[in-house]
């Protein structure tokens, strides 16, 4: 400190010099009584204006994630309730993501057979919520209660655990759709990475450990050529951040399977189709668009080829999750601590007969008798890759997983379940 910010600023009263005349130290020391008082002054309500900053954006992130609608003996009560194992040899599964759509269809196959189940659901606005709602309602009718909350939400994941002593977690909660990653990346760091962490976090803690199966995706296999697509080819070339996010899943939930103990089982689904889908994926909005006599666009790859997907209907992946779940075996840690090595599984869920993009839309126009106006356009360059196709070896294998749906059938079902929901069969105008 130089000479005179020393006088200016004594940095103890004690230094205070006195010897300049006494008028002069008054007028001193009342410029500086003020100048202090000031300070003081503007110290507290900076202070006072930083608290209630950081008082708003925390009741702004709370209501956003963490809306606080669930607590108190009533609720807890609910949740036992669903949680209750009805037969012998039974599970209690948290189900999160539970009014998506592989959601509802795992906890109505559950809750049928005498497992006690519990959902949880953000009911975020990623596609229409109203579809989700209806879901909600139709699990709330089977004596399945939905939690409404987020996987981020430690507390209330915490909370739950305390309440119910799952013993398996079957987590489908995410942010889907492989190209809506370049629109809001975010959203897939927030629920397919995050979330994840804050789910292990709980369940590596919980007592007992539950065992976790979820939902990693067929994307991961990005530029991979080898077909049909085996669980031990490459998959360090994802072509979207949607991709890269459930690879990021496999490996993260493989460092707390190393770590803790947790039993994980990470299943790889591949375009999955079927009643109560979501109206993001191709097959539903072309019905939607057919229907309302409007023009889909259909990708095609390079050189003119066809996209191919390897569609599976919905029915093979809940016997393929419920397959999972019967077949996991126990963590093996305890408070957090692992007691020994923990089963570490990966499986396609697919169908493993690919079908190209025209060729859907050929059987949504039979099944919908009405012609598409078809739009073709080259693939635009935006994290979809050319075809998928699941050799389902293992699964077949670990969990007698085989699928019996083919897409004709399938694409029926759907159909029939879309006029119905839509009300097309109440005579609902076509335009
Ligand atoms: O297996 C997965 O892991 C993923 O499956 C699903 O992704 P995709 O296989 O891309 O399904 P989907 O969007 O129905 O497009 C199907 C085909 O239609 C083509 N497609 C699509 C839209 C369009 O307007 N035109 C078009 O030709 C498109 O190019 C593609 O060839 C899930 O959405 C995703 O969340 C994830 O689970």
């Amino acid at each position: 400190m130089s000479l005179l910010e020393e006088e200016l600023f004594p940095s103890t009263p004690g230094k205070f010099k006195i010897d300049r005349g006494h008028t002069m130290s008054r007028h001193f020391h009342r410029c500086f009584a003020s100048t202090s008082t000031m300070f003081l002054w503007a110290l507290f309500l900076i202070a006072l204006t930083a608290s209630y900053l950081s008082f708003q954006s925390f009741i702004d992130s709370g209501s956003k994630y963490f809306s606080a609608s669930w607590g108190g003996i009533q609720w807890e009560k609910q949740v036992r309730n669903s949680a209750q194992i009805q037969r012998s040899g039974g599970m209690s599964v948290l189900v999160t993501g539970a009014a998506g759509f592989v959601g509802t269809h795992v906890s109505l196959a559950l809750k049928k057979r005498g497992d006690g189940v519990i959902g949880l659901d953000n009911f975020n606005n990623y596609y229409d919520p109203s579809l989700k709602r209806a879901r909600k309602s139709l699990l709330n009718k089977r004596g399945i209660y939905i939690v409404e909350g987020d996987v981020n939400d430690a507390r209330l994941l915490t909370k739950l655990f305390d309440v119910v002593a799952f013993t398996h977690v079957m987590h489908l909660a995410a942010q889907a759709g492989v190209r809506y990653a370049m629109k809001n990346p975010h959203s897939y760091v927030h629920s397919n990475i995050a979330g994840l962490v804050t789910l292990l976090e709980v369940c590596k803690s919980a007592n007992p450990q539950p065992a976790i199966v979820w939902a990693s995706s067929s994307s991961v296999y990005g530029l991979n050529e080898k077909v049909p697509f085996s669980e031990s080819d490459r998959t360090d070339q994802p072509a979207s951040l949607y991709a890269a996010t459930k690879k990021a899943g496999e490996e993260i939930t493989h460092t707390y399977n190393h770590i803790y103990g947790l039993s994980v089982t990470g299943l790889r689904f591949f375009t999955v189709y079927g009643p109560w889908g979501r109206p993001d994926m191709a097959y539903f909005s072309f019905t939607r668009n057919i229907l309302q006599g409007k023009p889909i666009p259909i990708y095609r790859g390079k050189n003119g080829v066809d996209l191919a997907r390897d569609f599976t209907f919905i029915d093979d992946i809940v016997k393929g999750c419920v397959g999972s779940l019967d077949t996991a075996g126990k963590s093996t840690g305890s408070g957090g601590k692992k007691r020994g090595p923990a089963q570490y599984r990966i499986f396609n869920l697919g169908n493993t007969s690919p079908v190209t993009v025209p060729t859907l839309v050929s059987i949504l126009e039979k099944h919908l008798k009405m012609k598409a106006k078809r739009n073709i356009v080259d693939m635009p360059g935006n994290g979809d890759v050319p075809f998928t196709h699941a050799n389902i070896s293992l699964p077949r294998r670990e969990l007698g997983y085989k699928p019996t749906t083919d897409l004709q059938t399938g694409l029926k079902k759907f159909v029939k379940w879309y006029l119905a929901y839509y009300g097309y069969n109440r005579g609902k105008v076509v335009n």
